[in-house]
This record gives structure tokens, C-alpha cells and sequence, in this order.
């Protein structure tokens, strides 16, 4: 969600601190885990069933108007989407799955050895000894534009077509963003051009996620609620694994995404650009006591010379701006120097009227 290129490279990131691996510390054959991962009245229970919205992304490129009054409900009640016909090649996906796969394999010393400042394996957001830990590891890279990519982060050998495929996957990823930055753009009434050109050549990242099995599975959670502090995620679930729910208007609802689908939710900054119309939504991850989890998040956010407030055509009908207005560097020095709590991100940067 940074990247360093000339102007990000100045954020400093407050320095998360270590952590047990939790792939290592789930290969134990433990019984129990550790009460750092233990949640207090962790709420399961489910109470909808699922039902988050379906969008065409042919129809949508094509300008069907039912798919985009569709998308703009999906936006404005869900935050959340599953994209179908997105055009993403069936063998780009399945050699994105078969090396960030082969790369969570690798022994524990080479993965540690791919992290670098801010980026790469075992990176967290942990600021205090009592903070709850999450069940999962990850691997976080920025992958556009080309040049904020540091390669010291990323494998060298094994995978030995990881550059490739993840260069070919973020290409993809940054198409249909472009698409659907468009289509809001559209259901907004706003410039479609001045829209998409403020996301071109934005900043990418990635961060791929794995959640061991864990015996306590009931108790602890794979990632803790948060919103995404980015425009728009798109995410790659591995293999059909499910554990993805989100909060819908106060209700956990757990996401079972369609084989082959991509699922797509808004950003904190798409929030605060439209001035609350679409929300970015709180979500959190449950696992497994049988089988590990993967997926891929990959972030989209603005050009960094954007600076992120409530965009002035969207301020009509006698309404009021709800956000302030801080540039891009602001925001994400806000955003690293805190852990991830639902929504308090956002909160902090709410106009109090
Ligand atoms: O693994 C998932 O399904 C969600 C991951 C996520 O929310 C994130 O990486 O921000
Ligand atoms: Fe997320």
C-alpha cells in the first residue's frame, strides 16, 4: 500500500515488532495455542447466508446499463463484489497459485531472508507486547509502478518464474481496476477521465496471505477486522478455501466465493473521495482447524501526487465534507504507524461537525 519510490520513500514506517511465525508454530502438532492468539468472546455465529453481488466485468466494460446500475448498488450496500468474466486467463491465475504456493513452502530461513524494511515475508502490525497476534503470515510486496518494485524482496531462484508471473498478474490486477474505477465514475456522474487518471500509474501492492490449520480454529482469527487503507482490493482466494467474512451492517457474513471468480471490495480511499457515498467495509479472516488458507490482496490506491480528500463535484445537494483532505504521503504515514482496528483508521481522519 507505499511504495518508495522518489516521494514515498521519505515515510517512515513506526517499526512493527517481531513475531513468531505462525506456519513454523502450527508444524509443532500443537494442541494449544498460545493465548496471544486466543480472542475473548470471538462472535461466529453467522446469521446471513450468502449473498454478495455478482458483477459481470464484460458487461461492464461494454457499458450495459443493468450491470452498471448492479455495480452501483454493489458499491453504495455491499462495498464488496465477486467479479466474473473478468478475462483473467485461467493459466495466469493457476501459475499465481502454484508459486506464491511454492514460495510459503520454502524453508523458514530462506522466506525471513526476503524482507526488507517495509516489505516482504513475516511484516505485521504489531506495536505492543499485550496486542492480540493473528493466526497467518504474509508476504508483502509493491509491485507497481515497475519502479518502486525492490527486488531484494523477492525471491531469487525458487520460484523461478515468480518475477514473470507476478509481473503478468499485477498487469491484469491493474486492468480491471481501471475498469472498475471507470464504471464508478460513470454511476457517480462524474469525469470519467479526471477519475481514472488520478489511479493511472497509482501505486500496487500485494500481500499474500497464509493461514496454517490451528487446532483452536474457533478461537483466533487469520486477520483481525480492519478496512483496507487503498482504493479498491482485488483478491485471489486459493483452491476454494473459504474463511473470508465481512461486516455487514453489523452482521459477520462469510463470503464463499465463486470457483474462478475474483473478489473485489472498496478501499478507505475511494471512501473519502466520494465523501462516504461508497464504503470501504470492515472484514476479517477465520480459519481452519484442517486445511491452510491462502490468498493474494492485491492493493490499488491513487498517483501519489493525489491528494486524498472528498472530491468537490461530489459535494452537492447542501451535503458536507466528512473528510479532511491529506496528501498521499500523510496518509499512509497515518496509516503504518498504527495497527489494524475495523475502522479507526478512517474515524481519525473524519471531519467532526
Ligand atoms: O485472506 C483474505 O481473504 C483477506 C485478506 C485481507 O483482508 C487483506 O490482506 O487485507
Ligand atoms: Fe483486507
Amino acid at each position: 500500500m507505499i511504495c518508495n519510490t522518489m516521494e514515498t520513500k521519505f515515510i517512515t514506517p513506526t517499526t512493527t515488532l517481531p513475531v513468531a511465525n505462525v506456519q513454523a508454530l502450527a508444524s509443532n502438532n500443537l494442541k494449544t495455542v498460545p493465548s496471544r492468539y486466543i480472542r475473548q468472546a470471538l462472535d461466529l455465529e453467522i446469521f446471513a447466508d450468502n449473498e454478495i453481488p455478482v458483477i459481470n466485468l464484460g458487461k461492464l466494460t461494454d457499458d450495459d446499463h443493468e450491470e452498471l446500475a448492479k455495480f452501483h448498488l454493489a458499491c453504495q450496500d455491499w462495498g464488496f463484489f465477486q467479479v466474473v468474466n473478468h478475462g483473467v486467463g485461467e493459466d495466469v491465475i493457476e501459475k499465481m497459485i502454484e508459486d506464491v504456493g511454492e514460495f510459503f513452502e520454502l524453508p523458514l530461513e530462506e522466506k525471513k531472508s526476503r524482507s526488507v524494511k517495509s516489505e516482504g515475508y513475516g511484516r505485521t502490525f504489531v506495536f505492543s507486547e499485550e496486542q492480540k497476534l493473528d493466526w497467518g503470515d504474509m508476504y508483502y510486496l509493491h509491485t507497481q509502478p515497475v519502479e518502486s518494485r525492490n527486488y531484494a524482496a523477492w525471491p531469487t531462484h525458487r520460484p523461478l518464474t515468480f518475477r514473470e508471473t507476478v509481473s503478468t498478474y499485477s498487469l491484469e490486477m491493474d486492468r480491471i481496476k481501471t475498469i472498475l474505477v471507470g464504471g464508478m465514475a460513470k454511476n457517480l456522474g462524474i469525469n470519467e477521465g479526471k477519475f481514472t487518471n488520478m489511479f493511472n500509474n497509482g501505486t500496487q501492492s500485494m500481500r499474500m496471505n497464509y493461514y496454517p490449520p490451528c487446532p483452536e480454529a474457533s478461537k483466533v482469527l487469520g486477520i483481525s477486522p480492519h478496512s483496507d487503507a487503498t482504493g479498491l482490493t482485488v483478491l485471489l482466494q486459493f483452491n476454494q478455501v473459504h474463511g473470508l467474512q465481512i461486516n455487514h451492517n453489523g452482521t459477520w457474513v462469510p463470503v464463499k466465493m465463486l470457483p474462478n471468480a475474483l473478489l473485489v471490495n472498496i478501499g478507505d480511499i475511494i471512501e473519502i473521495l466520494t465523501n462516504g457515498k461508497y464504503k470501504s467495509i470492515e472484514h476479517r479472516v477465520v480459519v481452519s482447524k484442517e486445511k491452510a488458507r491462502m490468498s493474494v490482496a492485491t492493493f490499488h490506491e491513487t498517483h501519489e501526487s493525489v491528494v486524498i480528500g472528498p472530491l468537490p463535484e461530489l459535494i452537492i445537494n447542501g451535503e458536507t465534507e466528512q473528510y479532511k483532505h491529506v496528501s498521499f504521503v500523510e496518509f499512509f504515514t497515518m496509516f503504518l504507524s498504527r495497527k489494524l482496528d475495523g475502522k479507526s483508521f478512517l474515524d481519525d481522519l473524519k471531519l467532526k461537525h
